[in-house]
C-alpha cells in the first residue's frame, strides 16, 4: 500500500475573474511502499534516504474552467480521475504545479461526503453544511427542505454508520444541493442512488447548470455527453484530449472497444474469455452476387446508441454503448443483409457483478421481436464475476438475416442471476435504430441466407 509520499505546491487560490477552476502542470504521486515496515523506516530518516517508489496518478495536467461551464471527466479506471478531484476539493496535496479554486465549491465524491459515521443524519447536516460555509440560522432555515430532497424518513434520526450506500448519497446530495456552491462536483454518486432519487438530482443538475459551474465525473458517456460542454479524458494519470463533449466521448468509447483487450473477447480479473466461440466464415445465399447487383438488395442504415433512449432497471450495470461491426470489428453504419455482424454492447459493473447476463433483441416498427439472444448459456457452468467499477464489453457475432424493408430497432439488456431469476439492472429500450431501405424479402419477418435453390425435373 502506499499514503503520500511528497509534499508539493500548495493549493494555491486563482485568479480571480471568469476563470473558476485552473490547474497548471498540476501532478500527484504517491509512494509505493515494498513492504509495510519501509513505511516507518521512512518516517525515521525524514526524507534523507528513500525506502518508497514513486507511482505518478496524475502528470502535468492543465486545465482551466471558465465560470458557468460543465466539464465532464472520463477515463478508464485508475486513469486518475479521483485524483484529480481530491486535488481540485483540496483534500490532496499536488506534487507538482497548482491548482486554484475561484468560488465555494461542494463536491459530491463517491462515498466521499465526509460525513462523521457516529453522528446523526441530522447531526450531520449541521455539520457539513457549516463546513461548506453556511452560518447556523442559515441551515436552520434550510434544514426542512434538506431533509424532505433527502427523502430518508425516520432515518435522518439514525447514525449513518447504519446507512445504505443510497440512503448516504441522498443525505450528502441533499447538503450540496443547499449550500449555495457556485462550483459543485459530481462524481459517480448518482450511480448509487434509486432511479427516482437519481432523477431527481438530475432535474437539481440541470438547473444548477444554469448558474453554476460543474465538473461531472461518471463512466455514462451518455449522461456526461447529455450534460457537459467540454470533456477531459484522462489516460494513465495525462490529459489525452480535452474537447467537445461528443467528439472527446466518442473517441474514448472508441478506444474502450478497440483497444487491445477488448479485440474479440473481454478480461475480467485477469483472465481472458472469449466472448464467443467463433464459427467457420458465413453461410453464403447461393445469390449472393445477384442479390448484391440488384434492386432487391438489402440497403440497411444505422443509426447511432440512442443516449435518451426509454431504460428501466436497477442501474448496479450500466450499459454506456452499443454499436454493430463488420467482421473487421469497424463500426458500421449502412448494411447490406446476410453479412457477418458483431453487436457490441459495452456496460459498466457499478457494483461487483456476479453472473452478469447480457441480451438483445432486434425488433420490428410493430414491436414484435424478431430475433435476439443473450450470454446465459454461454457462461452459465463458468459464471463471469465483475469487480465493481470495471468496464466490460460483450460482443455477438452473428450473420444478419436479410430484412423487410422498414424501421427496426435493437433493445439491450444486462441483467444478473440466471435466465429464470435474475435482477435487471439496465434495459435499454430502443437503443440502437436501424431503417431497411429496399429488400428482397417479401414473405415472413426475416429472411434467411439461402444455401441453395433449385428446380428439379421429377424421375
Ligand atoms: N493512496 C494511493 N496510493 C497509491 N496509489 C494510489 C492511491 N490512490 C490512487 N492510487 C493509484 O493512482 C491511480 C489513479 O487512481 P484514481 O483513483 O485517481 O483513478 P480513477 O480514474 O478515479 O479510477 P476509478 O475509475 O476506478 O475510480 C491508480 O493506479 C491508483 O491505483
Amino acid at each position: 500500500m502506499s499514503s503520500d509520499p511528497v509534499s508539493g505546491a500548495a493549493h494555491a487560490a486563482a485568479p480571480l475573474g471568469e476563470i473558476a477552476i485552473e490547474a497548471e502542470g498540476l501532478g500527484k504521486a504517491y509512494a509505493i511502499f515494498k513492504r509495510p515496515q519501509d513505511r516507518l523506516k521512512q518516517m525515521l530518516v525524514r526524507g534523507r534516504r528513500k525506502y518508497y517508489d514513486e507511482y505518478w496518478a496524475l502528470q502535468d495536467v492543465n486545465l482551466t474552467v471558465r465560470k458557468g461551464e460543465t466539464v465532464g471527466l472520463i477515463g478508464r479506471n485508475g486513469s486518475g480521475k479521483s485524483t484529480f478531484l481530491q486535488l481540485l476539493c483540496g483534500t490532496l496535496t499536488p506534487t507538482t504545479g497548482r491548482i486554484g479554486v475561484n468560488g465555494r465549491i461542494a463536491a459530491l465524491l463517491e462515498l466521499g461526503a465526509g460525513f462523521n459515521p457516529e453522528f446523526t443524519g441530522r447531526e450531520n447536516v449541521y455539520l457539513a453544511a457549516s463546513v461548506l460555509g453556511l452560518a447556523n440560522e442559515q441551515i436552520n432555515e434550510r434544514y426542512a427542505s434538506i431533509a424532505e430532497f433527502a427523502g430518508i424518513g425516520d432515518f435522518i434520526e439514525q447514525p449513518v454508520k447504519l446507512y445504505s450506500s443510497g440512503m448516504y448519497a441522498r443525505l450528502a446530495f441533499a447538503v450540496a444541493a443547499h449550500v449555495d456552491a457556485e462550483i459543485m462536483i459530481v462524481d459517480e454518486i448518482l450511480a448509487v442512488g434509486d432511479a427516482s432519487f437519481t432523477q431527481k438530482c438530475m432535474r437539481f443538475i440541470h438547473r444548477f447548470k444554469e448558474r453554476g459551474t460543474l465538473f461531472f465525473v461518471s463512466h455514462d458517456t451518455g449522461q456526461v455527453v447529455n450534460l457537459c460542454d467540454r470533456v477531459v479524458w484522462l489516460d494513465s494519470g495525462t490529459v489525452r484530449a480535452i474537447g467537445p463533449a461528443k467528439d472527446v466521448c466518442h473517441d474514448y468509447l472508441a478506444d474502450l472497444y478497440n483497444g487491445p483487450e477488448n479485440a474479440g473477447s473481454f478480461r475480467i480479473g485477469g483472465s481472458r474469455k472469449r466472448a464467443d466461440k467463433i464459427a467457420d466464415a458465413p453461410v453464403q445465399d447461393s445469390r449472393a452476387e445477384v442479390l448484391k447487383n440488384s434492386q432487391h438488395r438489402n440497403e440497411i442504415e444505422i443509426f447511432d446508441f440512442d443516449l435518451n433512449a426509454p431504460w428501466f432497471g436497477e442501474r448496479g450495470a450500466s450499459i454506456t454503448g452499443v454499436r454493430l461491426l463488420d467482421a473487421e470489428r469497424n463500426p458500421l453504419s449502412t448494411l447490406e443483409g446476410g453479412e457477418e455482424v458483431t453487436l457490441q454492447v459495452v456496460c459498466r459493473a457499478e457494483k461487483a457483478l456476479f453472473q452478469p447476463i447480457v441480451g438483445f433483441y432486434v425488433r420490428d416498427r410493430l414491436g414484435q421481436n424478431l430475433f435476439g439472444d443473450n450470454t446465459y448459456l454461454t457462461y452459465q457452468l463458468d459464471p463471469v464475476r465483475v469487480p465493481a467499477g470495471t468496464d466490460f464489453v460483450t460482443g455477438f457475432r452473428f450473420q444478419l438475416p436479410y430484412l423487410p424493408s422498414g424501421d427496426f430497432s435493437v433493445t439491450v439488456a444486462i441483467a444478473e442471476g440466471t435466465q429464470a431469476d435474475h435482477v435487471q439492472h439496465h434495459w435499454i429500450e430502443d437503443a440502437l435504430f436501424f431503417k431497411v431501405h429496399s429488400s428482397h424479402v417479401v414473405q415472413g419477418l426475416v429472411g434467411i441466407p439461402m444455401l441453395g435453390i433449385a428446380i428439379e425435373t421429377a424421375g
